[in-house]
């Protein structure tokens, strides 16, 4: 196989053994980028102006409350705990943890609240945590090489690059960076290939995505054969929990911004996932009645009262939905907890791997 080097990578990378090291944490060759196979000079993400979405009044309570309310934060705990003693039964075992590294570029206030929130689960599970923050301005090369020290630190089983990156860096050339075997996120571009593919397994299920189907069966929701609509085609959220739920054989539609008649669409579905962060996009009259919804949005709001200053909002008008579907989840105390507990639990199951634990 020929692999083409792109410019920059040729230049920092002279020696043969240098380029070997990285391909061998790497698994994933730098090539030529293609341009794109469709044209994407025009916005394509939602956002509140970009359809035509309901804004009339909000109907608080006008229907009798038909939903039950999935609980994530309870559900997640669970798992942690169970996590946790699986985790000192490795140690009495072995006398080893599972350790996960996490590194955080910037000061944006809700990552700096999800990677808390991270470190502090890992604690509750007996986990052990490293954590690099580094400047907003820092050079790529300073995150590659984080990158690299962690991909040989035989003590940690996973890496975490929380995302957004600040805009001047190369995301994807820093994602391809963490050793597939390390990937806990599921984000190398191998991971989310082999979720996508038939027949092939991913190392590592993308944390949301794995969250979302884990509140599903633990709810008692039937997927096979359903028709299921995931609003929103991110690469850390809508884009694996639709390659998940077509997975556990469901109909999945995908939903973007550029969707004519989202609600038409969306008031077919028997569960509906929504990750776009536009606070209540999702109407109640977008819902079938008995449908189950997922809101995985997490959009911030200014909110003195609360200890940050600030606190989340979802995608779903949360107080119509009650009226109308089976089942909702919060926001907060839904989807954003199982995402903590699913990295947890791709941590522990990469350090099972390692040491050969079943
Ligand atoms: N590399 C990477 N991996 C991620 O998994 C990742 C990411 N980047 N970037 C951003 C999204 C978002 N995300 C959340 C994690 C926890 C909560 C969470 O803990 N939510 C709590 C409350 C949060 C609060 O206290 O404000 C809840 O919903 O109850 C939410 C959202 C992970 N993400
Ligand atoms: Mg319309």
């Amino acid at each position: 196989m020929t692999v083409m080097w792109q410019k920059g990578l040729k230049k920092s990378m002279p020696s043969t053994s240098r380029a070997v090291n990285t391909l061998k944490h790497n698994h994933c060759y730098q090539i030529r980028k293609s341009p794109p196979l469709v044209s994407l000079d025009f916005p394509d993400i939602w956002t509140p102006n970009s359809l035509d979405y309901d804004h009339s009044p909000i109907q608080k309570g006008s229907n009798e409350q038909t939903a039950a309310v999935i609980d994530g934060k309870s559900i997640s705990e669970e798992i942690i705990s169970g996590i946790a003693s699986e985790v000192s039964r490795m140690k009495e075992s072995i006398g080893k943890v599972p350790g996960l590294a996490v590194i955080l570029v910037g000061q944006r206030r809700d990552s700096q609240t999800y990677v808390r929130n991270k470190i502090k689960a890992c604690e509750e599970a007996g986990i052990k945590s490293l954590m690099t923050e580094l400047p907003e301005d820092c050079t790529e090369d300073k995150i590659l090489s984080a990158l690299s020290s962690f991909n040989e630190n035989p003590s940690i089983h996973g890496i975490l690059v929380q995302l957004p990156l600040p805009k001047h860096l190369d995301e994807e050339k820093i994602l391809n960076m963490v050793s597939l075997e390390k990937d806990v996120d599921g984000f190398n571009p191998l991971n989310m290939g082999n979720l996508a593919m038939r027949g092939r397994e991913p190392v590592f299920i993308p944390c949301t995505a794995k969250g979302c189907i884990e509140l599903l069966l633990r709810s008692g929701v039937e997927i096979m054969g359903k028709k299921a609509v995931v609003i929103g085609r991110s690469n850390i959220a809508g884009l694996p929990t639709s390659l998940l739920l077509q997975r556990h054989h469901a109909t999945v539609s995908i939903l973007h911004a550029l969707s004519k008649n989202p609600d038409q669409i969306t008031r077919q579905a028997d569960i509906v996932v929504t990750a776009v962060g536009v606070p209540n996009l999702v109407r109640g009259h977008w819902l079938k009645p008995g449908a189950v919804v997922i809101d995985v949005g997490t959009y911030p709001i200014e909110d003195p009262s609360s200890e940050f200053g600030y606190r989340l909002i979802g995608d779903v008008c949360y107080e119509e939905a009650l009226g109308v579907a089976s089942a909702v989840t919060p926001v907060p105390g839904g989807v954003g907890p199982m995402t903590i507990a699913m990295l947890l639990s791709n941590t522990l199951d990469s350090a099972k791997r390692v040491y050969d634990i079943t």
